[in-house]
């Protein structure tokens, strides 16, 4: 069983699969095609990545892969907790460049699906946090973009201090959304 709410951008969903405890600890089926189907959440996944931050303050994005590279995202976090964002980037939509965010974290046990058509950051709340996604088309380097964390036009509130902010140097020199044409368009 899934719990599923739609978030406030059209297409981005939280989800929170169950646990089921008991003495030893507990149980989780942390996707299921059968029980996303049966939500109306018809997404086809390709590929598993995981990564790891050691400090709290790793901010990850603003990322997304270009058409028909684009990829559709279940991220949730195995250990510690992140501050997640899907951007809305697709050229005409009502929504460009709106954000929305939400705590993922181990404890929460919480997901966030962000489809295809919105980049795609985090960052993390606490040291030595895993986050796990899947993703519904293959990494494609060439197709990889980003959008700067900071981009005052999208504004996104993030809630570590940016002097705390720690960045790889594909995300310090990103580009502004405006400056990016980012092939999506809507409908
Ligand atoms: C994304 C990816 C990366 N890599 C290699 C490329 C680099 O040598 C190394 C680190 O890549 P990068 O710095 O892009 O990793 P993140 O900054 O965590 O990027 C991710 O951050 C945000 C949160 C996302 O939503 C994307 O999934 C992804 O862009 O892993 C791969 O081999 N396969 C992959 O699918």
């Amino acid at each position: 069983m899934l719990d599923v709410r739609a978030l406030a951008l059209d297409g981005v969903f939280e989800i929170r699969p169950r646990r089921h405890g008991d003495d030893r600890g507990f149980f989780s089926e942390v996707w299921s095609r059968e029980a996303m189907g049966a939500a109306g959440l018809h997404h086809d996944f390709v590929q598993d990545n995981h990564s790891y931050s050691a400090a709290r303050g790793v901010l990850r994005g603003l990322h997304f892969q270009l058409p028909p590279a684009a990829q559709d995202k279940l991220v949730r976090v195995s250990r510690g907790a992140i501050f997640d964002v899907a951007v809305d980037i697709r050229k005409g939509s009502p929504t460009f460049g709106k954000w929305v965010g939400l705590t993922l974290s181990a404890d929460l046990w919480n997901q966030i699906l962000v489809p295809q058509g919105f980049a795609h950051g985090f960052v993390t709340l606490e040291p030595d946090t895993e986050v796990q996604y899947k993703v519904s088309a293959p990494y494609r380097a060439e197709a990889d973009r980003a959008i700067r964390f900071d981009d005052p036009d999208i504004g996104i509130d993030w809630p570590v201090p940016a002097a705390e902010i720690i960045l790889s140097s594909k995300d310090r020199d990103a580009a502004s959304l405006a400056g990016t044409d980012t092939g999506f368009h809507w409908r």
